[in-house]
């Protein structure tokens, strides 16, 4: 069994399955819990019951034609309308879902006062909307050039802001580790605020499985603070994603 704080990502993992078969798959590997980045994508009532069992850590809202590039709307001045209902979308299947938590996507801005002024309207209306607890992610820009969101501090000053205990940080120690060099300090600093809403993990070289002790002293710092929440595997398995399950082993950490 695997310990039930990891959430298989079933948009990155599983992919040698048809998606409403990679719960399944999951389950079948020993996963308690998942996480799911596009299941507005999906038929809403066969992916509730292929989700059978499985606790669902958290959900993405609808972040627009990724084909085309859009990554989220939240500091897009004039998007608002486009913000709110994909927003709700999001809660509504995250509800139906039975999911923990909805992350919101920044979209692409640069970090000026109005995209900022926008972000912060925005995660103010849905942070009252909200039955759940939102998170915010702060994704580096050589994986996604011209994300709004992209540095800790920055996440940090915006959510400080807001002052609303339903806005969480989403912090993924990839992205983090490939921004600031360094991710321990930011994952305790994030702990010691209490905004730490969901984490996330990948092997820092080329986003697959973590390598070695690569975050064993992360996942530790998680164990020794009793933190209740989830960490996503958000990694491109080098081959099958079973087998690349190998290194959660602690024995091999
Ligand atoms: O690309 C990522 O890291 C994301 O989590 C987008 O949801």
């Amino acid at each position: 069994m695997i310990p039930a704080r990891f959430a298989a990502n079933l948009d990155w993992l599983y992919t040698e399955h048809a998606y409403l078969d990679r719960p399944a798959a999951a389950r079948a590997d020993g996963f308690a819990a998942v996480e799911l980045q596009q299941p507005h994508l999906h038929d809403p009532a066969a992916l509730k019951a292929a989700l059978a069992g499985l606790t669902v850590q958290l959900i993405n809202a609808p972040a627009g034609d990724w084909a085309s590039g859009e990554r989220g709307f939240a500091a897009l001045p004039g998007q608002e309308a486009t913000f709110r209902e994909t927003t709700l979308r999001g809660l509504d299947l995250a509800l139906r879902l039975g999911a923990k938590r909805v992350h919101l996507l920044s979209g692409l801005a640069d970090d000026t006062p109005e995209h900022r002024d926008t972000w912060l309207h925005n995660l103010r209306w849905a942070a009252e909307q909200s039955p759940l607890p939102l998170t915010v992610e702060p994704i580096n820009r050589r994986d996604m050039p011209g994300y709004f969101l992209h540095t800790q501090a920055q996440a940090l000053a915006l959510i400080d802001a807001l002052a609303s205990p339903r806005v969480q940080l989403q912090l993924d120690l990839y992205h983090c580790r490939v921004t600031e060099g360094v991710s321990l300090s930011h994952l305790s600093r994030a702990l010691d605020l209490g905004v730490l809403g969901h984490v996330q993990v990948a092997g820092v070289q080329e986003r697959h499985e973590p390598g070695g002790d690569e975050f064993r002293d992360e996942l530790a710092l998680l164990d020794a603070r009793g933190w209740p929440g989830g960490v996503g595997l958000e990694y491109r398995p080098r081959a099958d994603t079973t087998a690349g399950l190998a290194w959660l082993n602690p024995a091999a950490r």
